[in-house]
């Protein structure tokens, strides 16, 4: 069944189109037409692009919808030559994983995101089924769909590493040119559950807690990640943990207070958490903070928003494919993990790069 909650033309009307699928089918045996008229002139048309808009109206506490609607008639005028618009609104959580394994099996030309880090965390995970890429189904092994981003929501930390803002006719213009590159994905592990995909920043422990609170305060705007740091100090202690690079030996890191992997360089709302990580060099960036006390996040907030906490005292940095990372004595409290913003569980996890993995329009 067609998830798409509304298709809508480059035409001027709004109408429930055929399925994608059907509709890029037609595209391509009506795509490249020859018009045979009378004098034997024949005119070649190229084929339109598929863009599928998948929008979550909830992102920034509803401003997404909001700018969104604003947008609309804009991106009609400036892609519509060129492009068939269809808009997809997300029902729920996990939602956008879904509208987006059913473009890409559709054939859509790019997924493009609009929303927060969340959306675009659950678009990425729709790039991928059971471990392995999703392919389209006419199984066209050249045809990569590429993923799109308008930020649009109250961090929207992994555009900050692009130096975009939250403009979105400054998105659409990236989308009309369509410059592509390939970007890295991580991928964490989890016993027994499906693999999920990260493209910022995927961490542990006490901000993984705060992010968790946080998400909960997101009608307060970028306060709400004051509010979740808060939250999560009380009761937080730091802990014993091991981790394992790319596949060598166990180190023990005592009294860890937060572990960051990054793909990309920000989080929590513009921190620049791990300053030396680049979405296509083919690596992670791990930062880990020990032993911190709340004084020290008064202290060096600064140097942790403008990148410049690595020469701290107990902040260590390395660049990693892989990393495994597991509490040495478990103590019954949980340690939580999240993967762009989003709650992920508790720990041991793996988490690993995919290098290249998509072609990003930027
Ligand atoms: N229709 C919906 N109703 C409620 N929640 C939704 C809906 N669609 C998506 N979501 C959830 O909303 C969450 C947040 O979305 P999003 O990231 O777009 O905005 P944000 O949290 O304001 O921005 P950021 O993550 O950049 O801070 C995601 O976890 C997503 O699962």
């Amino acid at each position: 069944m067609l998830r798409y909650s509304c298709c809508i033309s480059n035409r001027s009307y709004a109408a429930k189109q055929p399925p994608l699928l059907l509709r890029a089918q037609h595209r391509v045996s009506s795509g490249r037409i020859t018009l045979c008229t009378g004098g034997g002139v024949a005119v070649s048309s190229p084929r339109l692009r598929d863009l599928v808009f998948v929008v979550n109206p909830q992102g920034a506490n509803g401003r997404t919808a909001k700018e969104w609607k604003k947008l609309l008639p804009y991106l009609r005028s400036r892609l519509g030559e060129d492009c068939n618009i269809c808009e997809s609104l997300t029902s729920g959580p996990s939602h956008a994983i879904d509208i987006t394994r059913e473009a890409i099996r559709d054939g859509a030309d790019a997924v493009i995101a609009v929303g927060g880090d969340g959306t675009l965390h659950e678009v990425v995970n729709g790039f991928f089924w059971e471990g392995k890429p999703v392919g389209n189904l006419n199984g066209e092994a050249s045809h990569s769909v590429a993923l799109g981003l308008i930020p649009l929501g109250t961090g929207s930390d992994f555009a900050r590493t692009f130096g975009w803002k939250n403009d979105p006719c400054e998105a659409v213009e990236r989308i009309a040119k369509g410059i592509r590159s390939r970007v890295d994905v991580g991928v964490i592990d989890q016993e027994g559950r499906d693999s999920r995909y990260f493209i910022n920043v995927a961490d542990v422990h006490l901000s993984a807690k705060a992010g968790f609170y946080a998400s909960k305060y997101k009608k307060f705007g970028n306060l709400c990640y004051v509010i979740g740091a808060l939250q999560a100090f009380m009761g937080h202690d730091n802990r014993d943990m091991r981790i394992k690079v790319n596949g060598g030996e166990w180190e023990t890191y005592p009294q860890v207070t937060a572990l960051c992997v990054g793909n990309a360089k920000y989080f929590g709302g513009g921190m620049k958490i791990t300053p030396n990580a680049v979405p296509g060099n083919g690596n992670l960036e791990v930062v880990v903070l020990q032993d911190f006390k709340w004084y020290d996040f008064i202290l060096k907030l600064h140097k942790l928003y403008n990148g410049t906490h690595l020469s701290v005292n107990n902040v260590s940095s390395r660049s990693v494919q892989s990393i495994e990372v597991e509490e040495i004595t478990e103590s019954g409290c949980s340690i939580y993990v999240q993967s762009d913003g989003e709650h992920l569980g508790f720990l041991p996890r793996k988490f690993k790069v995919l290098p290249g993995a998509i072609d990003m329009i930027s």
